[in-house]
């Protein structure tokens, strides 16, 4: 694979040629596997792709504003930053400089739980003008899990971003070969001070067994998780709670009833369960099932701005990227993700223009018509 050259990068993808060139195989595997096949992971793109545009015109476009708010903050556009762990193998800086770039693009940034950089580090290196979730999974150990929403609301994140799709880690075929490991200059930041909570040092820290991750997350997140505990979370948490890996109209519907704030429409980038439907192909069920009493996001395989585009025109208020930050982190830092940024900001501008949309609320159904939908 020929390195992309820089100065000639046009789409999303050619943040992702680089990396493919740049990345060590343990870090690039990493990152960029999914479950088994990885049928959801290519679904999650294509499903886009079966997705029609039904511009309208003559609506002066020469003004678009791409502002939205979600959970009440605004930003500036609609296209925020998911949760991926482990962000330092991409670049030295890592999770800061996702966020100082999140903030300079006035974005919303989930950080991981398991990041390579502790909660209150990042926070610490913006100024706190722009919204910062926490991805949290829950732990076996339920005062470690507590401790972490306390450290999110204590630094200023304003949402909690509760991840119910990994009650066991998806079978990664690539991290299986290449016994994956995270370098040993790096760790899982948030838990270094509470070793014998969650213990991360022994052998099933992303071991040398074969199945080092899947070991190491079977060794720290409760399966035995049901929505009880979404309630537990709801009652010890301060700021706002919202479940992500919601990908039927029935669990919507439930979350609802738990009392969530919110609803991410994932399937965690293909990661969990292979051939589990597209996001994008969830999310009208999902929004259908909601019917507006809580704000629903989507991530997975948004990689264009006419995907943010058919996202909102579906029922989205935001979506979230995943992988594409990693390959522009890798690319150049906070630099990187800030180019990435602005490269997929302008092309939902674009969208927005040539189909007579001058604010995100001019986004409606009717712009989109979704084909019937492939075998896969
Ligand atoms: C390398 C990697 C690490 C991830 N780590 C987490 C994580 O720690 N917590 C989480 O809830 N989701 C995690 N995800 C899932 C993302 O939050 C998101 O759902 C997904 O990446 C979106 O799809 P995309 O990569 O196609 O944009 C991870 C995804 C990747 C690719
Ligand atoms: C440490 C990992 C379990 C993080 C994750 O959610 C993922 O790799 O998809």
């Amino acid at each position: 694979m020929s390195k992309a050259d820089p100065t000639s990068f046009v789409s999303l993808d050619d943040f992702e040629r680089y990396a493919e060139a740049n990345l060590d195989r343990n870090a690039l595997d990493y990152y960029r596997s999914g479950a088994q096949d990885m049928i959801t992971v290519r679904e999650n793109q294509r499903a886009f792709d079966r997705i029609i545009v039904r511009p309208r015109i003559l609506r002066d476009v020469s003004t678009v504003d791409m502002s939205t708010s979600i959970q009440g903050a605004s930003i500036s556009s609609p296209i925020c930053i998911a949760p991926t762990a482990m962000q330092r193998m991409a670049h030295p800086e890592g999770e800061c400089a996702t966020a100082r770039a999140a903030e300079r693009k006035n974005t919303c940034m989930v950080l991981s739980s398991w990041s390579t950089t502790s909660i209150e580090d990042v926070a610490a290196s913006t100024k706190g003008q722009s919204p910062k979730w926490l991805q949290l999974y829950i732990y076996k150990d339920r005062k470690a899990t507590q401790r972490l929403i306390e450290r999110a609301q204590d630094s200023g994140y304003t949402a909690i971003a509760l991840t119910v799709d990994t009650p066991y880690l998806g079978r990664r075929l690539a991290d299986i070969r290449n016994r994956f490991r995270l370098p040993p200059h790096l760790t899982m930041a948030n838990f270094s001070d509470q070793k014998s909570q969650v213990s991360q040092s022994k052998t099933t820290h992303v071991s040398d067994n074969a199945s080092g991750l899947a070991t190491y997350v079977a060794s720290q997140i409760d399966p035995t998780l049901s929505w009880k505990h979404v309630e537990w979370v709801k009652s010890v948490s301060r700021i706002p709670v919202l479940v992500k890996g919601v990908l039927t109209a029935e669990d919507a519907k439930l979350a609802v009833e738990a009392g969530v704030d919110g609803i991410i429409v994932s399937n965690h980038g293909g990661r969990q369960v292979d051939t589990a439907p597209a996001t994008i192909d969830a999310l009208e069920e999902v929004c259908r099932a909601v019917d507006g009493r809580v704000e629903v996001y989507l991530d997975g395989g948004v990689r264009r701005g006419t995907d943010v585009f058919k996202a909102l025109a579906l029922g989205a208020k935001a979506v979230f990227l995943g992988r594409p930050v990693l390959w522009a982190l890798n690319y150049n830092g906070e630099e990187g993700v800030v180019e990435m940024l602005e490269m997929i900001n302008e092309e939902l501008r674009l969208a927005m223009a040539l189909t007579g949309c001058v604010s995100v609320s001019d986004i409606k159904r009717d712009h989109v018509r979704v084909l019937p939908q492939a075998r896969l």
